[in-house]
């Protein structure tokens, strides 16, 4: 597994008011978004692509396209929702397919709720979007289940991370194809396995109460 951590001041910097507790709702979106177009460029770095001939005003000569079968974008819902604008404004021909997903507070299981993705997943290469990494559970489960439906490869984006999260996910990997590219690699869980320092619960930072 590749692990790619990001280091660059913008990514930081847009981090530390996404964290910040007093940032208002519209702001966390806008911030989601744009950090994961940022991501999104080093999380595409090994998209398939293949020659391409194309005449321009002045001379033939030969570019690249994506490849077929086109790349599979799989945000995982509540929260993943909050990054697919900034990933298909770089991949805008991709296809989309949906998880929805949720970690019981208790068990910190995972259960899949909702399921919407092509029947074959042969020869896909697939990003994962999930802005949370925590204990890992969400997103090794989804990415068992996209190797499992034939997925060749898996990149999956998570805007903040644990060590112990990412061990998580080397372990569902396995020998498989797997990148996972972070904005941050935080400090660790608290004792309801929130990261620490994180930035709150994400899902209901988008979309519901700021005090979850
Ligand atoms: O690594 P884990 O310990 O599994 O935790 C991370 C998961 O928790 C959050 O989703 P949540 O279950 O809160 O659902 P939501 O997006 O609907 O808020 C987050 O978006 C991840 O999917
Ligand atoms: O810190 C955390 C952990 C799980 N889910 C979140 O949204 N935030
Ligand atoms: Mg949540």
């Amino acid at each position: 597994m590749r692990v790619f951590v990001a280091d660059h001041p913008l990514i930081t910097h847009k981090l530390t008011v996404l964290r910040n507790a007093k940032t208002p709702q519209p702001t966390f979106r806008l911030l989601i978004e744009e950090l994961m177009t940022l991501l999104a460029y080093e999380a595409t770095r090994e998209v398939r692509v293949e020659p391409h001939e194309i005449e321009t005003p002045v001379a033939p000569t030969t570019g690249v396209r994506l490849s077929e079968p086109l790349p599979l974008i799989v945000p995982i819902l509540r929260a993943g929702l909050g990054m697919l604008e900034g990933m298909v404004k770089l991949v805008p021909t991709a296809e989309v397919g949906f998880l929805g997903m949720a970690r019981d507070e208790e068990t910190l299981q995972p259960t899949t709720y909702a399921e919407r993705l092509p029947d074959s997943l042969a020869g896909r290469q697939c990003f994962v979007l999930d802005p949370m990494l925590a204990t890992g559970g969400s997103l090794a489960a989804a990415i068992r289940f996209l190797f499992d439906r034939g997925a060749d490869d898996v990149t999956a984006i998570c805007v903040l991370g644990t060590p112990e999260g990412v061990e998580a996910i080397r372990e569902a990997a396995g020998d498989r194809e797997v990148t996972l590219v972070l904005g941050a690699l935080d400090e660790g869980l608290d004792e309801q396995a929130y990261i620490v320092p994180g930035l709150g619960d994400a899902g209901d930072r988008l979309y519901g109460t700021v005090d979850h």
